[in-house]
């Protein structure tokens, strides 16, 4: 079954153990499980084989949904690895449980609390973020997807807060987010809304005051097969929020919809067109795909709520009542550059994202010129003025955090960190001969539960008494210093991919486009790269790379959206 070693690792490690389980299988198949390896590892679920499918040869390694076989080819011809099709079989089956089963909610009380906690100026003008509470109180599950800027925290803090008001037990809630960054801004984002709130001290004791991981909360370990909270072993919780969803596979999808009790309510967050997550799964973009409610739903949103927006959608879906789309961002102005380009790029229209880019009267958002090294050096003058005054870790962060040059690929951030560290050898702040050096930022790119650092934290390399230490920033707000020889997988991080952009935010955004197109570069990585910028946003590269990356619309082959409409 095994022509030549396949350089897919999960191929390779597989082949073999196909070729045991039936020795029969002939080089075809070996080809379709190299090739849904290869998909899996692009965030594929599944492999669409389309009429290829009645043609596959028989084989106890290929079964229909429903078999115990490694391989399963559903009726519409997807191909998948057993294990994705249960995940998507069980996340489904979950989410559309939980989204049909609402609670029994009296519009006329919600709506005096609604009306105290959404203060809007216009009582006759719909609010989104009100509808999203209004759905979170009757709904078990609500996904709330939105830009920056456009009222996520804002809206999850106050719909918890009428949560605890209305019930009449206090309730246990928690926050988690798929990285450890993401859960540190979650719980600042969410610390600093409540206070602007005036809260009873019982409501307020019941809303969540941290953030964790997603993995943490779920008790998910490497080496372990089953995290500690499953079905058997739900997590002690009435409310889950969880931001950043679009970074969330498949997978652990699954899982936390596994955890979850069957009593409780689930609170996803996130922006559905960012770009999906690293693993196989576009989970948050497609339960985002269609948005639309019950009638008789609707005529209780208007009781509890007042006006609507106009348009929404009666399509029956499996997921109808459970999604809102946020759609004013209130940090950015309607005349802003980095909002005019965002929506321009999302709608894929590349001669009106080219025209803004172009406009100087939105000097928000621009092309980037010259030499993108030279650029990157100047344009941390200041962060190397910071090291060189010795400033504590604290201030090189926020310095640092003024600015980002973001890479569609790992080799144009390869060749940024090179070429700044070249010049700092040129000006003898680094030694040639090793890798630290006073104020080297760096980024871990693997997760170290020993040590008790993550995948994307970033840390600064200071000078101390006894030789470098590299500081990272601790949950309680604190900084703690790692010496360098027991850091695990780290490097450098003048630049880095957009990927590894996904919730965090810049003042300043460059964004280095590569030589030519490629199947990487889409829609959502322009997309994400451009909403990690507060203030401005540059790109650096040529206008028909530019114009190739928006004509492309991110695809992730999956069946979910699929069994959702199905309803
Ligand atoms: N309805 C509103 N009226 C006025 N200001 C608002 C409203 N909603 C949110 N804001 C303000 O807009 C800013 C962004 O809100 P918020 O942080 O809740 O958005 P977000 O969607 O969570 O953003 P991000 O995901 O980028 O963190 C905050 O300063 C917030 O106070």
């Amino acid at each position: 079954m095994i022509p030549t070693p396949p350089d897919n690792p999960l191929a390779a490690q597989l082949l073999p153990l196909f070729a045991r389980l039936d020795p029969a299988a002939g080089a075809e198949l070996a080809a379709l499980v190299e090739q849904l390896a290869a998909a899996n590892q692009a965030g594929h679920v599944c492999l669409p084989l389309g009429a290829r499918a009645a043609r596959l040869p028989a084989s106890p390694l290929l079964g229909r949904p429903g078999d115990y076989a490694p391989l399963i080819l559903d009726r519409a011809g997807r191909l998948y690895f057993a294990r994705h099709w249960h995940d998507e079989e069980r996340l489904a089956r979950r989410l559309a449980a939980l989204a049909a089963s609402p609670f029994d909610v009296d519009a006329a009380c919600l709506a005096g609390v609604l009306a105290r906690l959404f203060p809007a100026a216009d009582p006759a003008l719909p609010d989104r973020q009100k509808l999203a509470a209004a759905l979170a109180v009757r709904q078990r599950l609500v996904v709330i997807s939105g830009g920056p800027g456009t009222g996520k925290t804002t809206t999850v803090v106050r719909l918890l807060a009428a949560l605890a008001e209305l019930s009449p037990r206090p309730l246990a809630m928690a926050m988690a987010a798929p990285t450890g960054k993401a859960a540190a801004r979650l719980t600042e984002s969410v610390q600093g809304a409540s206070a602007q709130l005036a809260l009873d001290a019982a409501v307020r004791r019941q809303l969540p005051d941290s953030a964790q991981t997603l993995h943490r909360l779920l008790g998910l370990r490497p080496g372990l097969a089953t995290p500690r909270h499953h079905a058997g072993h739900p997590l002690p919780l009435d409310v889950l929020v969880v931001d950043e969803a679009s970074m969330i596979d498949l997978a652990l999808m699954a899982k936390t919809l596994d955890a979850l009790p069957p009593h409780a309510r689930l609170i996803l967050l996130g922006d559905r067109d960012q770009l999906a997550s690293v693993d196989p799964g576009a989970v948050l973009g497609e339960l985002c795909r269609t948005v639309s409610y019950r009638p008789d739903t609707l005529a209780w949103l208007a009781r509890a709520c007042g006006a609507l927006p106009d348009g929404l959608a009666t399509t029956p879906h499996a997921l109808a009542d459970s999604v809102v789309l946020l759609t004013h961002s209130h940090r950015f102005a309607a005349d802003s550059g980095i909002g005019a380009l965002a929506r321009a790029v999302n709608a894929g229209d590349a001669a009106q994202a080219l025209a803004v880019l172009d406009d100087a009267a939105r000097p928000d958002v621009a092309w980037q010129p010259g030499d993108l090294a030279e650029g990157l050096w100047r344009a941390r003058q200041d962060y190397f003025a910071a090291v060189a005054a010795g400033a504590a870790p604290s201030e090189l962060q926020r310095e640092f955090g003024r600015f980002m040059v973001l890479a569609a690929e790992r080799r144009q951030v390869d060749a940024c960190n090179r070429a700044v560290e070249a010049r700092l050898e040129a000006a003898g702040r680094k030694s040639p001969e090793r890798d630290n050096y006073p104020g080297r930022p760096l980024m871990i790119t693997e997760n170290d539960y020993g040590i008790g650092l993550f995948n994307g934290d970033i840390g600064f390399t200071v000078q101390r008494a006894d030789g470098l230490r590299v500081a990272f920033p601790t949950a309680d707000g604190g900084w703690r210093d790692i010496a360098p020889g027991r850091l695990p997988a780290h490097q450098t991080v003048f630049a880095m991919t957009v990927h590894k952009s996904q919730g965090s935010e810049f003042e300043r955004v460059w964004l280095a486009l590569p030589e030519a197109a490629s199947a990487n570069l889409n829609r959502a990585l322009v997309y994400t790269a451009i909403t990690r910028a507060r203030r401005d946003f540059a790109v650096q590269g040529s206008a028909a790379v530019w114009s190739a990356a928006l004509e492309r619309a991110p695809e992730r082959a999956s069946g979910l959206a699929e069994r959702l409409a199905e309803g």
